[in-house]
This record gives C-alpha cells, sequence and structure tokens, in this order.
C-alpha cells in the first residue's frame, strides 16, 4: 500500500497567486488504479515527479507499507513511469529501449532477452525486435515505452497521458496491459484528461485543485 501524507512543495520562483503551495494526500493499494484529473498548471506533473523523487518535498511523508520512501533515490522506490512522449532512445532499436530498463549497460542476459522477446509476442510487436522507434507508429512506440516499464516489474506504474493521441484499438490494447499488471497486483497512478482511460481503468479518482487531490464522485466512474 502506498500512502502519501501531505507530501508538500512549492516552488521557490513563482508568480504570486498564480502557483499554490502543493499538499498531497491519498493512499493506493496494491492492484488499484488511481486517477488523477486537473487543468494544465494544477500540478500534475509536481505529484509524479514528487512521488518517482525527481523533486525533493518540503515535507510530509510517503511510504509504501512501514518502509519510508522519501529516503529511498528514485531507482529504489519500485515505481516507474510512463510518459506521453519522449519516451524512447531514437538510436536504439526496440529491444534495446526495452533492455535499457533492465541493465543500463545493455548487456542483456539471455533470459533477459528472452524476456523482451516473449514481451514484444506478448503485446502484438514480435516482428519489431530490431526496428528502430523513428520506423514505429504511435501506438507502436507506446506499447514499447510501457512493456519497458512492466518488464522492470516495479510495484507502482506512474502512467502520464500515456494514451494521449492513440486511437481507440490502440488504446484498448494498452488498457488491456495495463490491467493484466494490475490484477497482477501493480498498483496503478494515471494522470489523464480523458474520461474513456479513467472510466476503463480507475478504481478511484481524485481532482487537483488549489494544489491538493479532492476525492471524486465514485459512482462517476462508468465502465466503458
Ligand atoms: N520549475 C518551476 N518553477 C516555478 N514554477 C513551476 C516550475 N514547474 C512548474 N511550475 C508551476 O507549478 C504549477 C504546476 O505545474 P505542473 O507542471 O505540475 O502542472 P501540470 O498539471 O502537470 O500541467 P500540464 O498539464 O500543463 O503539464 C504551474 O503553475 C507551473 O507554472
Amino acid at each position: 500500500m502506498l500512502s502519501c501524507r501531505s507530501l508538500s512543495f512549492h516552488y521557490a520562483q513563482k508568480a504570486p497567486g498564480e502557483t499554490p503551495d502543493f499538499s498531497f494526500s491519498f493512499t493506493l493499494a496494491p492492484s488499484h488504479c488511481l486517477a488523477v484529473q486537473g487543468p494544465s498548471g494544477s500540478g500534475k506533473s509536481t505529484l509524479l515527479n514528487l512521488l518517482a523523487g525527481f523533486l525533493e518535498p518540503g515535507g510530509g511523508a510517503l511510504c509504501w507499507n512501514d518502509a519510508d520512501l522519501l529516503s529511498q533515490p528514485p531507482w529504489q522506490r519500485g515505481m516507474t513511469t510512463v510518459f506521453q512522449e519522449h519516451n524512447l532512445f531514437e538510436h536504439l532499436p526496440v529491444w534495446a529501449n526495452i533492455g535499457a530498463g533492465l541493465a543500463a549497460n545493455l548487456k542483456l542476459t539471455a533470459g533477459q532477452r528472452q524476456q523482451i522477446h516473449d514481451g514484444l509476442e506478448d503485446v502484438g510487436l514480435g516482428g519489431l525486435y530490431n526496428r528502430l522507434p523513428a520506423e514505429l507508429s504511435g501506438g507502436q512506440r507506446q506499447r514499447v515505452a510501457l512493456l519497458r516499464a512492466l518488464l522492470r516489474q516495479p510495484r507502482l506504474l506512474l502512467l502520464d497521458e500515456p494514451f494521449s493521441g492513440l486511437d481507440r484499438t490502440n488504446r484498448e490494447a494498452l488498457w488491456a496491459l495495463v490491467k493484466r499488471q494490475q490484477n497482477a497486483g501493480v498498483a496503478v497512478l494515471l494522470v489523464s484528461h480523458d474520461p474513456e482511460d479513467i472510466r476503463a481503468l480507475a478504481d478511484s479518482c481524485y481532482q487537483l485543485e488549489d494544489g491538493r487531490l479532492v476525492a471524486q464522485d465514485a459512482s462517476k466512474i462508468l465502465p466503458v
């Protein structure tokens, strides 16, 4: 269980009255998906960066069960993030883009290569092992990025608008992939503007208002 209590942050340089002081509180259980919505500038990236360890909070607590995460560097927090864009290394083929998530120096074991091969088959990208990102469609790129995140076996997946710009078929394929991870115990925090993504995946939904997470009415989240 991820527990975030009054995790606070303020930007040192900010326009008075425009940028709120942030304080985030929520819990997220394994296998659950929590969606976060909010207009541009409301603090969605700030929240993800605090959770992932790329920003240092001014105060509050962030724990996985009883273990403090704030004292852990990003790579030891058991989280991976998938962004909407700029996910792939353009000069590396698909296998290496995924492999970089398993071994930064790309010295992969035979088992890891097999894992990548099987994972690509699994997400319908079996023939694309050696392709460069420029030779992939938007949906295929997102599947590669998601697969890289999933093969790292995170306990928490942070998704930042990962399905934007994809057609329905590709979005459904990625929803299914995320759902499968949830069923296997992975907790998911989904930042999305899209009600369809939220209805397809989320168990609970929060709105970012004035630097705080405000719970939304769960009855409004209907299955797609
Ligand atoms: N480095 C920074 N210095 C000062 N203010 C910042 C900085 N980064 C973000 N902000 C401000 O903090 C607020 C939240 O920004 P953030 O990027 O978290 O919003 P967001 O909800 O992710 O927006 P978007 O949907 O446009 O990506 C905004 O008002 C933004 O201008």
